[in-house]
């Protein structure tokens, strides 16, 4: 018999977390005089991430977040850009840094996220969120992690007892996402580009994460019916990690590429954002 899956609306819940936090920033903006302020920092002009970059840009404006723009160029120096995030992490009209990923090969990425306050990190990159992810500890999330996690929430997911596939590890993806879902008592598999079986590997999962960036990679016939399927995948041209076409057909949820995963990692921006505005001026008043 044929099924199909339920969508998980991400689009739709990331309104509701986006008008949430437009709330929230206007009463910090009403009793401090201060409006909630994130710093986006781009090296390079890497066209996704020039995209990506204006797409946080314009949800702070509608949700009342100033933002504040750092261009640098390709050829910044992993001390320049040290520098500049020193900077901004030391600067109080500052609340959240964005320091938008990929930023070229020449540049040490760890050296460079942990000139990152932790207490400005609202894109959860440090090793101090990290440890506090990885512990249970109160905390700024990596955003699309976090933004999986209120997804799975929303549809009454609770990966308590089931065995999570997480597909790709890397450091703001794969790697907190599959931490989140064990912190809350899924049975979590990390497979990657050196798994010797991956479709025996999701056939297995009751929860796919698909976050590799390989347009397709999994196919419905390796999706156990029934089972919850996550696509974080951003490729070109809005392709996810998934071929939503035959998974749908096996999937009980689902998430689409676009509408899915992205806009909630733009909603959990937004919300950490307004929180660690509310923290800091409250400790300066
Ligand atoms: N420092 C970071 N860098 C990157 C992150 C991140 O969370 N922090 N994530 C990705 C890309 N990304 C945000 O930066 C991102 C990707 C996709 C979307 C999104 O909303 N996509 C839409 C479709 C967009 C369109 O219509 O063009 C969707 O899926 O519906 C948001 C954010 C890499 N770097």
């Amino acid at each position: 018999m044929s099924r199909t899956a339920r969508l998980m609306d991400g689009t739709g819940l990331a309104r509701r977390i986006v008008e949430e936090t437009a709330k929230r920033a206007a009463d910090i903006t009403e009793r401090t005089g201060t409006a909630p302020c994130l710093a986006t920092v781009l090296v390079g002009e890497d066209p996704a991430s020039v995209t990506y970059v204006r797409m946080k840009q314009n949800r702070c404006r509608k949700a009342g977040i100033e933002s504040r723009h750092v261009a640098l160029p390709a050829a910044t120096t992993t001390a320049e850009l040290v520098d500049a995030l020193g900077a901004l992490s030391a600067d109080p009209g500052v609340h959240g840094i964005l320091l938008q990923h990929p930023m070229g090969p020449h540049i040490d990425e760890r050296a460079a996220f942990e000139a990152i306050a932790p207490w400005k990190d609202v894109d959860g990159v440090t090793l101090a969120s990290f440890s506090a992810m990885g512990f249970g500890l109160p905390g700024f999330t990596s955003c699309t992690p976090g933004g999986i996690m209120r997804l799975l929430d929303e549809y009454d997911v609770d990966p308590a007892g089931k065995r999570a596939v997480v597909v790709g590890r890397s450091a703001i993806l794969g790697k907190p996402v599959g931490m989140l879902l064990l912190g809350r008592d899924a049975t979590v598999t990390y497979c990657h580009s050196r798994t010797a079986d991956l479709s025996s590997a999701v056939r297995e999962a009751d929860i796919v994460v698909a976050a590799v960036g390989r347009p397709r990679l999994i196919r419905g016939q390796d999706i156990k019916p029934g089972a919850v399927v996550i696509d974080a995948g951003y490729n070109p041209g809005n392709v996810g990690d998934v071929d939503f076409d035959t998974a749908r057909e096996r999937a009980g949820l689902i998430t689409p590429v676009p509408g899915g995963v992205g806009p909630m990692t733009i909603a959990t921006l937004l919300a950490q954002t307004v929180e660690a505005a509310g923290r800091q001026l409250a400790a300066s008043v």
